[in-house]
């Protein structure tokens, strides 16, 4: 079972302070909802887990490993960081099928993560005419391409229709119940509330609150009014 493991990450971007000792576990079999306010720290904590930024301090590991001593990191972990990441001109089929190339990873894999995402009638046309809800669809199926046991998903629910959501929804709830880690950065608490188990709460670069979803609704009714009452001194953007 493969957890994420995130110890005292620590990061400036000049005179502001990303990460302030940003620490948390990531355990497999559920949803676990990453959340906080605009600029709290979830995407540059994402970026770390992924080797995409260098921490000033801490470690930031999946199955007790840096991202980028993994051999074949698409094995381990998928991730949706930047739905925009591809080529125009290319399709979302050759887009996926280049991705599976450069991790060694079979071309019967593409159609089937095509499938999966819904994306299968329109995998031959070009990338750069998809619109937003598309684009993510297509960044979950290059996260699946490798099966992996840990995903990382940034707002992925941006741009969905509510059938999207309905099937990111279920897509999501299935790859926990698969026993994998899921890490989903989202500010929609109604969808959080009815999909995580599991909550981590951000607030200025480190943790606010670390908990399950259902002791969180026992202690203030819902997940939104837990987090309006745990970020209210967070304050916004600095
Ligand atoms: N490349 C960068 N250069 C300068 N500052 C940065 C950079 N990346 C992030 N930051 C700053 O780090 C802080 C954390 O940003 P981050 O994007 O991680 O927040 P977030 O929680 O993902 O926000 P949002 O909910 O708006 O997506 C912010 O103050 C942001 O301006």
């Amino acid at each position: 079972m493969t957890t994420i493991e995130v110890n005292g990450l620590r990061k400036r971007f000049g005179p502001s302070v990303a990460l302030d000792g940003m620490t948390f576990v990531v355990q497999p079999g559920r949803v676990t909802g990453f959340v906080g306010p605009n600029g709290a720290g979830k995407s540059t904590t994402l970026r770390m887990i992924l080797g995409l930024d260098r921490p000033d301090a801490g470690t930031a590991t999946i199955d007790g490993r840096r991202y980028a001593d993994l051999p074949c990191p698409m094995r381990h972990a998928g991730a949706l960081l930047d739905p925009h990441a591809l080529h125009p001109a290319r399709s979302g089929r050759n887009h996926l099928r280049w991705l599976a190339r450069s991790q060694d990873l079979p071309d019967s894999r593409v159609d089937e993560v095509l499938n999966r995402s819904g994306l299968a009638a329109a995998g031959r046309r070009a990338a750069g005419g998809y619109s937003l809800g598309m684009r993510q669809r297509l960044g979950v199926a290059a996260a699946l391409l490798g099966d992996p046991p840990v995903l990382l998903l940034d707002e992925p629910f941006n741009g969905l229709d509510p059938a999207g959501i309905v099937w990111m929804r279920d897509l999501l709830r299935g790859l926990a119940e698969d026993g994998r880690s899921v890490l989903v950065s989202s500010h929609l608490m109604s969808e959080l509330q009815d999909m995580a188990g599991h909550v981590v709460v951000v607030g200025h670069g480190r943790v606010i609150a670390d908990a399950g979803v259902n002791e969180l609704i026992g202690a203030y009714s819902s997940l939104e009014a837990a987090y309006l009452d745990l970020t209210a001194g967070v304050g916004g953007i600095r």
